[in-house]
């Protein structure tokens, strides 16, 4: 059903026209200005201009439909809306836009109305106006979180009418001190302006309050990209619009949760979990040996891992895995049939992690054992490692397993440069030296 409203700009006619899937504006003569600052918006008279397209050219889906309200005190409606740079490519940049008509007198009801109309559509499923708890982390890759969440997150945030609580962290472990105290029924959810260390500080934060089942699964975890890597953020977003701040912002308020397995990790006395991946060897050495070089950005692991497979050293390792799928082709096909069905996967009721022997009882007859010198041991539940390095391209969020890949010993500099060469697009796979298994 199509559901219109007449109203005005100074004195124009402007037709608003809604069929359930989005919101189409016609007769904005200047729609082109797009919000520069949070508190400017498009509603001057000017005529249009070289600035940009006319975003009302497309209809504005659901999804990028953050705010349609009547002021009752300017009798005019109000439409906030993220629109993309190129209506003709998926992974644009978009802007956010704010419109504003005048509702003729006698109509305001019907305004209301067609309000409530447009935003149970752009909503359905979701949380109006959510109310979050900020988490900026001023220091997190190259120190630009705080300017990243004024000038692109939080205009979006107050588009949506989202309340925010936000908070600074002010030393390392400070994210885990206010995620073990945080009070869950305050917020709807909680987002990190940070890279992976402060989720990292959330999750096990969460997880070592005596409600953890309830904390983990009641508060959701918004991820805007203010580290080094994101690998998060790139996971779920993609390479391009995982480093896009305005994008991650609207996934927090339009996004749908995801499921993400965690994994149990037990180290001397300690437990901690983990989210992304598990890494021994050149990898994890690559890692800790560029840490003063975060100022790079992502591009200290490529040096890191160059340093590393030039030097030609491999670690000594035992181990010993339970292997689920061997076969290249049945992880893909593991793969292929979660993504073609692509349910989303509620979180589930049954709170039984697997679990697996203690490290003081025998290893199962079963599990495979390596006893060996490796380059690389490198299990994920994540994809991408960093941006450029899709290290694990079959991984996915809540199968219950990891994706593992392993380099034993070393292959020489060129083979192993080779290897490294081919995981943008995930080709490393098919290199005689890398065994990957799930
Ligand atoms: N005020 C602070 N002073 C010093 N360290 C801090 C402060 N706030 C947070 N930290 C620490 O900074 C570390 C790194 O933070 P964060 O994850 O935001 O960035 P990153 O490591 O650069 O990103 P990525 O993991 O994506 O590479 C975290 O382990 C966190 O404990």
């Amino acid at each position: 059903m199509i559901h219109s409203l007449k109203v005005t700009k100074v004195l124009h006619p402007v037709e608003l026209t809604y069929d359930g899937e989005g919101l189409r504006i016609e007769g904005d003569f200047n729609a082109h200005k797009k919000v520069k600052t949070r508190h400017a918006c498009g509603c001057f008279p000017l005529p249009p201009g070289p600035q940009g397209p006319d975003p009302t050219l497309l209809p504005i889906d659901n999804t990028h439909l953050l705010q349609v309200f009547y002021n009752g005190k300017t009798h005019m409606i109000q439409i906030h809306a993220i629109i993309p740079q190129h209506f003709d490519d998926p992974q644009s940049p978009v802007d956010l836009y704010k419109f504003m008509y005048t509702v003729e007198r006698g109509q305001e009801q019907a305004c209301l109305d067609f309000c409530t109309t447009v935003m149970d559509g752009a909503y359905k499923g979701l949380v109006m106006k959510k109310r979050l708890k900020v988490l900026i982390n001023p220091f997190g890759g190259q120190s630009k979180a705080k300017e990243i969440f004024d000038t692109q997150v939080r205009p979006i945030f107050e588009a949506a009418k989202c309340s925010m609580d936000v908070q600074y962290t002010e030393y390392q472990g400070h994210a885990m001190d206010i995620a073990k105290q945080v009070d869950l029924q305050a917020y709807d959810a909680m987002v990190t302006v940070s890279g992976d260390g402060v989720i990292h500080e959330v999750i096990n934060g969460l997880l070592s309050r005596p409600d953890a089942h309830q904390a983990i699964r009641q508060l959701l975890l918004g991820v805007i990209p203010g580290g080094t890597g994101n690998a998060l953020s790139i996971s779920m977003l993609g390479e391009r619009r995982g480093f896009d701040p305005i994008y991650a912002a609207v996934q927090v308020i339009k996004g749908r949760p995801l499921a993400l397995d965690i994994c149990s990790v037990a180290y001397d006395d300690h437990r901690y979990y983990s989210f992304l991946s598990q890494n021994y060897g050149i990898t994890s050495y690559a890692d800790l040996g560029t840490e003063h070089l975060r100022w790079m950005g992502d591009g200290r692991t490529v040096l890191g891992l160059l340093k590393e497979i030039m030097s030609g050293t491999t670690y000594g390792m035992e181990t010993a895995v339970d292997i689920a799928m061997t076969s290249k082709e049945t992880i893909q096909r593991h793969y292929d049939t979660a993504h073609d069905s692509a349910t989303w996967v509620e979180m589930s009721e049954n709170d039984d992690a697997m679990t697996i022997p203690a490290l003081t009882d025998p290893v199962p007859e079963e599990w495979t054992k390596i006893d060996d010198n490796v380059s690389f041991f490198l299990a994920s539940k994540t994809p991408y490692l960093a941006r450029g390095m899709l290290s694990h391209p079959c991984a996915l969020p809540n199968d219950g397993l990891l994706d593992l890949l392993l380099v034993r010993g070393t292959h020489g500099f060129l083979k192993q440069l080779a290897v490294f060469d081919k995981v943008e697009k995930g080709a490393h796979l098919d290199s005689k030296i890398v065994s990957s298994w799930v």
